[in-house]
């Protein structure tokens, strides 16, 4: 069945399951392993083990009762392939839910082809230093707010706290300010005398129901069941809002623009977050410049929140949780802030210099690859050519017929031990090789000129890699970066385990995330001790 229609290569290892890994089936029916029904977690259960026998680190995924066979490779060189631009692999399909995207409109993540370039080459000069530095001063202010509202100023232990809802209401902010303009407050927003939805619970409405609100047939809201009223309420307010936003921030900017003597750099003050830049990218159009329309900013923000809220909301959570179960990890990470800050507050100038923060958020990403697949399928008749798991210097080529669903696999690839030593240990020291280690004798550390870079591992690729890599990789390392330092410099992260548990116990209990559209984590619990009592 999968290898005359989809696949050519019979050699390749199959996998045979009851459904494809990725579909609604297996998100729906729990994991049955004796009738080789896996789930959607399938690649998180397995890690890496799914691949020892595959010589070329690339397996097919055939399903038996439902469902077509796809490839599933994990291999540095396979997935290069299929995130290249021009390899016959797209990534727009119905199955893959990025469709469901473009509820509001074609929008980055939705577009192929010629009009991906346009949507990107608009999108990519919205995330400029200006922005970034937006970014950071937001997420200080949300931190600072947080601390306040919460009381942990006035206490040296906090209560149990759930660390994924700290960092879900971040992450929504963060976006919410910088990439669609709006003020949001850590305290919850209380309801107007008509009981219509505050901004903060539209938000959080839109964010969180995307596929209820793309794949419900309208009957269901002509029936007035609450939850839809709901749900319509929610878009139709937050549409409303947004075309408002782009009116007056195009108000401000045409103004600005007709006053004599303004400089682009102060026109790039107002264009200060992405949505004004997005905004303002259209004001040239007369210019001659590529352009979008109100729908298409409406849509390009949305696809941002989508893209950018749970995914880094998850990383960080599971970064903490990670601090939480090796606490020489978070030592070194302390010792790492103290060391460029001092007793002095960090500021965005600091991002460069805080590598140790990076690198801790880097380990997170690794070992909880929030978007945790790439998802593919060839568009035409494409090849692929891999090497040898057993002799890299020879390769294989795969044949795979236009139609078959491609997915690189970015957890089997992430606890690839070839890749990542260790890859089950949370190391963030992996990421700063050169960086001084907390044993390392100082005057050597001191006279090693390449000290300091958190650079990328090779073969690292959880923001993907090519021409459609995350557009929002800096964003979320700066929100991250900024969050961690302010926290880590006061605060210890300590595990609330249970009777007689152990750290790794806790990690196994706590850290097993669940899959949807992302790897999710549930209740976090920790406490957080400051670092003075
Ligand atoms: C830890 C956080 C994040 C992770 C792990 C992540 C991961 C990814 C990955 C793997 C892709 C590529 C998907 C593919 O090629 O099929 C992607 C694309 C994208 N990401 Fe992120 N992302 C993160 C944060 C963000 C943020 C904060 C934003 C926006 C503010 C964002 C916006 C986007 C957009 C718009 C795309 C589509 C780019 C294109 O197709 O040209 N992401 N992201």
């Amino acid at each position: 069945i999968y290898s005359s229609d989809y696949v050519v290569n019979k050699k390749l290892p199959k996998l045979i399951t009851l459904f494809p890994f990725m579909s609604i089936r297996s998100v729906l029916i729990p994991p049955m392993p004796l009738f080789r029904h896996y789930g959607i977690s399938s690649t998180w259960s397995k890690r890496n083990s799914i691949y020892r026998h595959a010589h070329l680190k690339t397996i097919i995924q055939a399903p038996f009762l439902y469902g077509k066979p796809s490839v599933l490779t994990s291999s540095v060189e396979g997935i290069r392939q299929i995130a290249a631009l021009n390899g016959g692999f797209g990534r727009t399909d119905d199955a893959n839910g990025t469709k469901d995207l473009c509820l509001l409109g074609l929008n980055l993540i939705g577009a192929e082809g010629e009009q991906w370039r346009r949507h990107r080459r608009i999108c990519s000069p919205a995330f400029n230093r200006n922005t970034y530095r937006g970014v950071w001063d937001s997420t200080v202010k949300v931190y600072e707010e947080m601390i306040d509202k919460e009381g942990w100023d006035s206490v040296q232990t906090t209560g149990v706290v759930n660390v994924n809802s700290i960092t879900h209401k971040l992450a929504l902010f963060i976006i919410a300010i910088n990439g669609f303009g709006m003020s949001m407050t850590w305290e919850e927003q209380k309801r107007d005398s008509q009981n219509m939805m505050t901004l903060q619970e539209v938000i959080y409405m839109v964010s969180s129901h995307i596929f209820e609100r793309s794949r419900t047939p309208k009957l269901l809201y002509a029936i007035g069941l609450p939850f839809f009223k709901r749900l319509d309420e929610a878009y139709t307010t937050f549409d409303m809002v947004m075309r408002e936003k782009i009116k007056q921030r195009e108000d401000e900017l045409t103004i600005l623009r007709a006053t004599p003597g303004v400089t682009e750099n102060e026109i790039g003050d107002l264009a200060r977050d992405v949505f004004g830049c997005l905004v303002n990218s259209r004001m040239g159009a007369s210019e001659g410049r590529v352009s979008m329309s109100d729908d298409e900013i409406i849509s390009n923000c949305f696809g941002f929140m989508f893209a950018g809220h749970e995914t880094t909301a998850n990383t960080l959570a599971a970064t903490m949780g990670m601090l939480a179960v090796y606490p020489e990890a978070q030592e070194y990470v302390y010792r790492g802030i103290v060391d460029v800050l001092g007793d002095r507050e960090p500021t965005f100038d600091d991002f460069d210099s805080l590598t140790v923060v990076q690198a801790c958020f880097l380990e997170g990403l690794r070992m909880f690859p929030s978007a945790f697949s790439l998802f593919r399928h060839a568009v035409r008749d494409a090849t692929l050519n891999i090497p040898c798991a057993d002799d890299p210097s020879s390769t294989e080529t795969i044949h795979i017929k236009k139609g078959t669903s491609v997915s690189g696999d970015f957890i089997g690839l992430s606890y690839d031990p070839e890749v990542f030593s260790e890859p089950n240990d949370f190391n963030p020291r992996r990421w700063l090789e050169k960086e001084r280690s907390p044993f390392t004798d100082e005057k050597q550390a001191d006279e090693d000129p390449t000290r300091g870079s958190a650079d990328t591992i090779d073969g690292f690729m959880n923001f993907s890699i090519g021409p459609r890599q995350c557009i929002g990789h800096k964003f979320a390392k700066i929100e991250a970066v900024a969050f961690l330092t302010h926290l880590l410099r006061s605060w210890r992260i300590i595990p609330v385990l249970r009777p007689s548990e152990t750290h790794q116990g806790w990690r196994a209990r706590v850290l097993e995330p669940h899959f949807v559209m992302t790897l999710t984590l549930g209740n976090v619990p920790v406490k957080f001790t400051h670092r003075t009592s």
